[in-house]
């Protein structure tokens, strides 16, 4: 941003304000006076706002990665547009500004990072300063929340996956509970009889009954009044943990009414959620046999039991913990499916290849390791923060700036892919129909922060396609309107709402 564009925006914000002020002024017995008062005001307002913004973007922030020029006081409108392709904007962005670029929300800086070279370098090769969570007003996510020497979030991470390997992820009891949450979709796709069917909500009933079953031991009926209950609250609580909700950016707006109701409601839901966890452990705590250890809350309860931490093992840290993996592991793992369906319906002939007893390649070759690519429709990372001014790519990064990898970017990086934009599974098998690994291939990010549930969500996903794909031949509802490709970009990247059909293969 160059300093005429910044004179060039103010003069013209202020000129907007003044022929405003004309036209409401006109008639008015007063007006001359009125006039001179109230353009005054509005310059002292105008040159302080350009002192604070000359001070908070030149002075302190020189030699940051380039990028477009943000409005005074507001910043980058990119960043708070409801843009169902948001994430192609952003990509689009690089090719004018470079694989690392600035935006602004407000006065904070946000740093986007696009390509794998950039995303490798600032969050494996520079982890120890960009791993950090920032610390939000609206949080994303309780258990990677903390920043500092002390670093609670390393611990609660580390208890976390063990968690996930104790309830078997890789192993036959997880493998069996998934087999339960695959049984009830396939018979709701049975009873559908070749009528055409949305399959989303089942696929994130079952995501979510998945987790529901490693934490507290029990799974749903997708309509029990319980799990619609808690799926409703994680719901609300999902929808009202917006990284770029303008209360984290503009803390005057946390006094109106938008503001004050986003609060309220948020801690309504989290009220219930602790009220629902802390009812489970009681529970729990009647029947617990440490011998015995069920689910996760009975893994708490030991631990607790044993006291060698007491300030990690709380009441408080277990509901981060829970809340983070229903928020980060159903609604992306659902997604995840839905996609795979689409494309199947979408490229038969590749379904065909899939599920093809004779060649059996992908699912086989490709099988538990990775699911055809299908995983990277979660185009950006969490946010990450700068722990200490550090220098990422010849530039400057201030301390507690916003890091971002676009993940979209990654996959779209020719000079890891040839034709990125074609579904071409086979380009993650070698010439002798070995799986390749892929290192630009990063749909659960890379580095410290890297996804938990991986193993999980791939376990997930193999183990759905391929007995759906077993028991069914999917198919378009409609072979007129073919459905998009193009997702919506909310927290993850959704298809549009689509039906398919589907036949039972015997
Ligand atoms: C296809 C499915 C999934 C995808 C594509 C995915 C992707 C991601 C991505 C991109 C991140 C952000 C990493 C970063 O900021 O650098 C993340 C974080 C996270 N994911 Fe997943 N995820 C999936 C499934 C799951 C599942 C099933 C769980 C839980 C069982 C889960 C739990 C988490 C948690 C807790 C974090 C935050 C980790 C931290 O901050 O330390 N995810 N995931």
């Amino acid at each position: 941003m160059t300093k005429n564009d910044l004179v060039w925006r103010n003069f013209m914000l202020y000129m907007y304000i003044v022929i405003l002020v004309r036209v409401l002024c006109v008639g008015r017995s007063d007006y001359r006076r009125r006039m001179f008062e109230v353009t005054a005001l509005l310059s002292v307002f105008l040159v302080c706002i350009v002192i604070y913004y000359l001070y908070t973007n030149f002075k302190r922030q020189k030699n940051l990665p380039p990028g477009p020029t943000p409005w005074p006081v507001f910043g980058n409108s990119i960043l708070f547009k409801k843009d169902p392709h948001g994430y192609k904007r952003l990509t689009e962005l690089s090719k004018e500004y470079g694989d690392i670029y600035t935006l602004y929300c407000g006065s904070t800086v946000i740093i986007i990072l696009n390509g794998y070279d950039a995303i490798h370098e600032a969050f494996v090769k520079q982890s120890s300063t960009f791993t950090d969570r920032p610390q939000l007003f609206v949080p994303l996510i309780g258990v990677s929340k903390g920043t500092g020497d002390d670093k609670p979030w390393k611990e609660l991470r580390r208890f976390t996956l063990q968690t996930l390997r104790d309830f078997g992820v890789g192993k036959k009891s997880l493998e069996e509970r998934i087999q339960e949450e695959i049984t009830v979709v396939s018979d709701m796709l049975s009873e559908t009889n070749g009528k055409p069917v949305r399959v989303k909500p089942h696929l994130l009933s079952a995501a979510t009954n998945i987790i529901c079953s490693i934490m507290f031991g029990a799974r749903f009926q997708y309509d029990e009044s319980k799990f619609t209950e808690l799926t409703g609250v994680l719901e609300a609580i999902f929808k009202l943990n917006a990284p770029f909700a303008k209360e984290n950016f503009f803390p005057v707006t946390r006094m109106f009414p938008s503001g004050i109701e986003l609060i309220k409601k948020r801690s309504q839901a989290i009220e219930k959620i602790k009220r629902y966890i802390a009812t489970t452990i009681e529970e729990h705590k009647s029947l617990f046999d440490p011998d015995n250890i069920r689910d996760f809350i009975d893994l708490y309860i030991n631990a607790t039991r044993d006291n060698t931490n007491p300030e990690l093992f709380t009441e408080s840290n277990v509901y981060k913990i829970i809340v983070d993996l229903f928020l980060a592991g159903g609604e992306t793992t659902g997604t995840s499916l839905d996609w795979a369906l689409l494309y199947m319906i979408s490229f038969p002939e590749i379904q065909k290849k899939s599920f093809s007893c004779k060649q059996h390649f992908l699912l086989q070759v490709i099988g538990f390791n990775r699911l055809i690519g299908l995983e990277d429709r979660v185009t950006f990372s969490l946010p990450h923060v700068a722990n200490k001014d550090a220098k990422l790519m010849g530039f400057n990064i201030p301390k507690d700036a916003i890091i971002i990898a676009n993940l979209y970017s990654a996959h779209m990086d020719t000079k890891y892919w040839e034709n990125p934009e074609k579904f071409k599974p086979e380009r993650f098998l070698d010439l002798s129909g070995k799986l390749k690994r892929r290192e630009a291939f990063v749909p659960f990010s890379t580095g410290p922060r890297l996804c938990i549930g991986e193993p999980l969500a791939r376990m997930e996903l193999f183990l759905f396609f391929a007995n759906l794909l077993q028991k069914f031949n999917f198919k378009m509802s409609s072979e007129i309107t073919p459905q998009s490709l193009d997702g919506i970009q909310a927290l993850t990247l959704t298809p549009l709402p689509y039906e398919l059909i589907a036949v039972k293969r015997h």
